[in-house]
């Protein structure tokens, strides 16, 4: 299967079955990533949707096999999916499956799909939101239970016999493919297919091709032709295959944008304001007392070994973790205490709760998180520095399912973490995730231990003004440099593999792998 030639596969499934049927199933839907930059302006605005492409044409045709191979030649475009039509065949009844199974259903009628469902998955691909894409069994002749996660792709692209049929699907196609094969071949390659593939016999394929698969080709798959921008052959069509992925590229290379240098050079005034009114402050700053310019000596010394760096960040990052629950909206509780007195008290207001964990940095704070919320769930957010262009790359997402569902994420509050705000990049992108979701800004609580005065903290101000930083501490300086030159024999300094980075002054070096090496 190609998805095991590709690389690391981008989804947050919630439930891993491993059983081979719905593995079978979720062939239908194949992701790869080279990781996203960004999709969004420095008003944290997304700028490009992502690039549709619809493959429609006869079953056997060739469709999965032109689109696996787009995938291939697209080689180091970002990220990729190809959704299939068959994820949306309708729910059915116990009756329908039985006649499916005796080759009495028709499965090549436009009926059989949910088209409105297709259509508003595919719109919210498109439009850089996660999407839950149901599952389907051949075998089983039926909808799953389960759904696959999806969320971020650049390239999205979509096969079946009907996807040129619906007119609000083709509306959302920026390019339009339509495979052009013999008919003798396609049956041909269906009885070998479905034999192999989906567990059928060669009478009973021949009896539903006669039956629904011929006549509906006729009179609903091939006039859809018509509407394609490029008609590619069935066979030997490696040449249509290269010119199409030339023009995504092309298309992807106009959309690619330069971020995180524009973000370094910005000031924190525009959002410190000096006073202490934590409303009117989208950073909101740990008193500055002796006991905490304590922790941050001990933390920014370079001499403190990596034991006390641990015991440090863990106390702090619990500090840090109850200011953020200040943040929260409470409600009156009454409760009647162990002396059987009524006592008036509080509660979070709150529907869901979550913390958020840029990888690998944000690690040191999750302990924290978890000391004054024990059952919360965390996810994980993997953004790295692209090692040519310096720009942020989105390479995993990972979320707890409050967010992942639009429903339930428009009523989270998510505590983001990472161990430092720089030039602002992954925080920004990390953000924008959450936003694309469904999670409201002020719904955001970004826990940090240090934020570079001088850093991205106000383009990110400017573009998120409801979202609230809590840090335990603002540094001056932010400065680029290479990543070797502070490559230490001390005690967990080993960080130098000769990449650019910006780096916190004075700081307290990489938090992450002082905290992890
Ligand atoms: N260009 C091609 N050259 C050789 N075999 C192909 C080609 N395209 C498809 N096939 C084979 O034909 C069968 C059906 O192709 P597939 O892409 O699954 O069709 P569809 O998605 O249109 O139903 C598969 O076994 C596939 O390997
Ligand atoms: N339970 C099902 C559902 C669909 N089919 C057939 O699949 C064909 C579409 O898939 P392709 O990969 O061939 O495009 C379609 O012609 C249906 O007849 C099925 O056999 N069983």
């Amino acid at each position: 299967m190609l998805g095991e030639e590709l690389p690391k596969l981008y989804d947050a499934e919630e439930h891993r079955s491993n059983s081979s049927q719905s593995f079978q199933a979720r062939k239908n839907i194949l992701l790869k990533t080279h990781g996203r930059p960004p999709w969004y302006d420095e008003d944290g605005l997304p700028v490009c949707d992502a690039f549709v492409i619809g493959i429609a044409g006869g079953s056997a045709s060739g469709k999965t096999h032109v689109a696996r191979q787009i995938v291939k030649s697209l080689g180091s475009v970002p990220t990729v999916v190809i959704l299939s039509q068959d994820s949306f065949y309708k729910y059915h009844t116990e009756e329908e499956i039985a006649l499916a199974h005796a080759n009495r259903f028709d499965f090549d009628h436009p009926d059989a799909l949910d088209m409105p469902m297709f259509a508003a998955c595919l719109a919210d691909l498109k439009a850089c939101r996660q999407s839950n894409i149901p599952v389907y069994s051949f075998a089983e002749h039926q909808r799953l239970d389960e759904t696959k996660y999806l969320y971020g792709a650049s390239v999205i692209i979509t096969e079946g016999i009907m996807a040129l049929h619906d007119p609000s699907l083709r509306a959302l196609y920026d390019l339009k493919v339509f495979v052009q094969c013999d008919s003798d071949l396609m049956l041909a390659r269906r009885i070998q297919r479905d034999v192999k593939e989906r567990g059928r016999s060669v009478e009973g394929v021949l009896e539903q091709y006669l039956r629904y698969v011929k006549p509906a080709f006729d009179n609903f798959v091939l006039p859809t032709s018509r509407y394609a921008d490029i008609v590619v052959p069935g066979s030997n069509n490696s040449v249509a295959i290269d010119l199409i992925s030339t023009h995504v590229r092309r298309q992807m290379n106009e959309r690619a944008r330069h971020f995180r240098k524009n973000m370094a050079c910005t000031s924190i005034d525009k959002c410190l304001k000096p006073n202490d009114n934590h409303e009117d402050w989208n950073v909101i700053v740990l008193p500055q007392t002796p006991q905490l310019k304590g922790i941050y000596t001990t933390l920014r010394n370079e001499k403190t070994s990596r034991q006390d760096f641990i015991f440090f960040v863990d106390r702090l990052a619990t500090f840090l973790a109850e200011k953020a629950m200040e943040l929260l909206p409470y409600r009156d509780k009454v409760i009647t205490t162990p002396t059987e007195t009524a006592y008036s008290g509080k509660e979070p207001d709150v529907k869901h709760i979550c913390g958020v964990s840029i990888i690998r940095s944000g690690g040191p704070l999750e302990k924290g998180l978890q000391r004054v919320l024990s059952d919360v769930a965390i996810g994980s957010l993997l953004v790295q520095s692209d090692a040519k262009t310096g720009e942020p790359l989105l390479l995993h997402v990972m979320l707890p399912k409050c967010i992942r569902h639009r429903r339930l994420a428009v009523d989270t509050w998510v505590f983001l973490l990472d161990a430092q705000i720089g030039t602002g990049a992954s925080a920004f992108m990390a953000i924008r995730t959450l936003l694309d979701h469904g999670v409201q800004q002020d719904h955001i609580i970004f826990v940090t231990f240090l934020v570079a005065h001088n850093g991205g903290i106000s383009v990110l101000h400017k573009a998120f003004p409801k979202v609230r930083i809590v840090c335990g501490a603002v540094d001056e300086g932010l400065r680029e440099t290479w990543l070797e030159h502070y490559h230490s024999e001390g005690e967990g300094h080993h960080y130098g593999d000769g990449r650019k980075v910006w780096i916190v002054e004075p700081g307290m070096g990489q938090i992450g792998d002082r905290y992890y090496l």
